[in-house]
């Protein structure tokens, strides 16, 4: 069996065996990407996925070394750091009724992982997830850069994803951006969203626009309420490990990440969706975009719910 501090090959450390940790781990292997510790608190859970998860190597052809573990010490060595540790929403909950039970668990979580792995970027997934990207960055003590969260990209991916069954036309030539926190107050951009760089507002009505952005925001409740025992796991997964390869690749790619603000569209102190350039050394660099006054009005409106949350996790665990 192979020990969890012998590999020289790049190293992901995903906390949480969960459905999206899971899913993540099988992604990050099967890509090539980097061997992957999968950490969880139940015993033998990510033991047995990641056996089940080596087993199929041979068929998937790759040599990724994946380590199932219940032990924090495990995550030496590790160049990024996935949290999706903390319980999934059910028909109607919002995301923000998770804080009570989420806050305790990241907290702890990156507490404990950065003690192993101080070298590390951290990619905070538990929901809500601009909220736990902070209160991470908070425990950590690391440089906001290198603590992220992930949402923009999935929201992008089901703004595009509509738009594709709208215009019956291939998801390849979609882009869009979606900015904000990820709640029920995401700010997609139609005008920054485009089909072969032509705006999807040169391409339908403003009413059909505004019905893809309304199902945009309500992406995740819409699967909530299909699956009822949890929420989606597979475009997120699929979400971490595009940032996941941006970061271990130093590509530069721009995408939207929850990402500290420094006074950037006019916020201050706060995590939340921004389109960022991903690195090996995390978010070098947050792009301001010339926002119309309306754009700039439904972000500060998120920003608002992501302060509420954040006052809550203040007084529930603290930022110490
Ligand atoms: N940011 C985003 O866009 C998305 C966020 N999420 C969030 O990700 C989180 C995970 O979702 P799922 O994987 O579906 O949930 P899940 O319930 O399948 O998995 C969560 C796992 O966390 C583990 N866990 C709990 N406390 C822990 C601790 N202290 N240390 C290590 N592991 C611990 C549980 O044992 C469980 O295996 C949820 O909060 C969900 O809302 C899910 C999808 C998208
Ligand atoms: O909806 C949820 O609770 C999970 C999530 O964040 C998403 O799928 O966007």
């Amino acid at each position: 069996m192979v020990k969890a501090n012998q590999s020289i090959n790049p190293r992901v450390g995903v906390i949480g065996a969960g459905k999206v940790g899971s899913t993540l781990a099988q992604r990050i292997a099967e890509k090539d990407l980097a061997d992957v510790v999968l950490l969880d608190v139940i015993e033998g859970m990510p033991q047995g996925i990641a056996l089940d998860l080596m087993e199929a190597r041979g068929v998937e052809h790759h040599d990724r070394q994946l380590i199932g573990s219940n032990n924090y010490a495990d995550l030496v060595g590790c160049n990024i750091v996935v949290i999706t540790a903390g319980k999934p929403r059910t028909p109607g909950m919002s995301r923000e009724e998770l804080i009570e039970i989420n806050a305790k668990i990241v907290k702890s979580a990156v507490k404990e992982a950065v003690k192993h792995c101080p070298e590390a970027i951290f990619i905070l997934v538990t929901n809500p997830l601009d909220v736990m990207t902070y209160l991470a960055w908070k425990v950590s003590g690391l440089d906001p850069s290198r603590v992220m969260g992930m949402a923009g990209v999935l929201d992008s991916a089901r703004f595009e994803t509509f738009i594709s069954l709208e215009l019956g036309c291939s998801i390849a030539d979609i882009q869009t951006l979606v900015l904000g926190g990820h709640g029920d107050l995401m700010v997609p951009l139609p005008r920054f969203s485009t089909v072969r760089g032509i705006p999807i507002t040169e391409l339908m009505e403003t009413e059909t626009i505004d019905r893809l952005v309304d199902r945009t925001r309500k992406g995740g409740a819409e699967i909530v309420q299909l699956m009822k025992t949890g929420s989606a796991y597979y475009a997120p997964a699929s979400s971490v490990c595009l940032m996941v390869e941006a970061v271990l690749h130093n590509q530069s790619r721009f995408m939207p990440v929850a990402g500290y603000l420094q006074g950037q569209y006019g916020l201050n102190d706060i995590y939340m969706g921004v389109p960022c350039k991903l690195g090996y050394k995390g978010i070098e660099q947050i792009l301001e975009l010339p926002l119309e006054k309306s754009e700039i009005a439904a972000l500060r409106e998120s920003a608002e719910v992501v302060r509420k949350g954040l006052e809550m996790v203040e007084s529930l665990v603290g930022f110490d």
